[in-house]
Order: C-alpha cells, then structure tokens, then sequence
C-alpha cells in the first residue's frame, strides 16, 4: 500500500486507536506497534500524527527497530507549500557549541599558562639580580 498524504491527513490519525507518525517523510503507521514498543507508549504519543523524524533518530535506533518501521509504512509524505520543512536530526548543532566552548577555556587555559609563565620568569630573573647584587 502506498499512499500519498498530506502534513493535515497524518495530523487526524492522532489517538492510541488510530496513530501514524512521519519519519524521514515516509508515513508509519503505528496503531498494532503502540503496546511492543520497548520504548513504552508515552513517547509515541507525544508525536502522534506528527514528524517523528528528530526524536526517532535521537534515540539511536538499531537496524531491527528501522525494519519493524519498514513493515509499518502506509505512504510517503505530500508536502504541501507552507508545511514544515523535513526534519532531521541535526548531528552538528551540539557538537560545534561544545567545541567552541571548549576552544574557549582552551583560549583562557593558555592566556594564563603565558601570563603564569611570564611572572615566573621575571620573579626569577629579579631574584638573580638581588643574589648578585648581594654577593657583590
Ligand atoms: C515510530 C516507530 C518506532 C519504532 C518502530 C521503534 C522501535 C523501537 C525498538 C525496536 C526499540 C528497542 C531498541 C532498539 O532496537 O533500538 C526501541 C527503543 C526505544 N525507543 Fe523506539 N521506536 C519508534 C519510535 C520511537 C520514538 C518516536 C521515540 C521517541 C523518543 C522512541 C524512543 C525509544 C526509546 C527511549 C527506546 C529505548 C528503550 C530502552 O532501551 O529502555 N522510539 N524502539
């Protein structure tokens, strides 16, 4: 069966008795899948008739749970001019914000090794001066 929905069909198959999520704009109904779910039923609910693209992949889903998916298509997505565009999961949102932070205490780490480092050489260098004028 494939069929070609739009973003406001899959919104009324919204309930536990009647539910079908978008994943990577394809159409899954999940109704029989609901009560399996290892994941408990909650989460399902939460993106009942909805794309379920981001939440489904943040899970990190194992190829068994990708081919339970595939036996649970009805349709492919229609999208219509003014819909939300395709979601998907964005791999590279946390991980540059997680760089930049730590590029930033890496910036400040070296500031204060230089700026340590400087004091030191000129404690030392004024406690040489001091022990040869001493012993002068
Ligand atoms: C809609 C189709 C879905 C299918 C066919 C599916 C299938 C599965 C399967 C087979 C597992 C067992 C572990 C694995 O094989 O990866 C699992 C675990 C899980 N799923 Fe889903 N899932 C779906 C959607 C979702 C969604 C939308 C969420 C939302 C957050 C979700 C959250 C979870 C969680 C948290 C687990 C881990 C449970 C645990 O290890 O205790 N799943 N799912």
């Amino acid at each position: 069966m494939s069929l070609q929905l739009t973003y406001q069909d899959v919104a009324e198959h919204n309930t536990k008795n009647d539910l079908y999520v978008v994943i990577h704009d394809k159409i899954y109904d999940i109704t029989k899948f609901v009560d399996e779910h290892p994941g408990g039923e909650e989460v399902l609910l939460d993106v009942a008739g909805q794309d379920a693209t981001e939440a489904f992949e943040d899970v990190g889903h194992s190829d068994e749970a990708r081919e339970t998916l595939e036996k649970l298509l009805v349709g492919t997505l229609k999208r219509n001019p003014g819909d939300p565009k395709p979601k998907s999961p964005k791999p590279g949102a946390v991980a540059p914000a997680a760089n930049n932070a730590t590029a930033g205490i890496g910036v400040g780490l070296y500031a204060v090794m230089l700026i340590g480092g400087l004091i030191a050489y000129f404690a030392y260098n004024y406690l040489q001066q001091q022990q040869a004028a001493q012993s002068a």
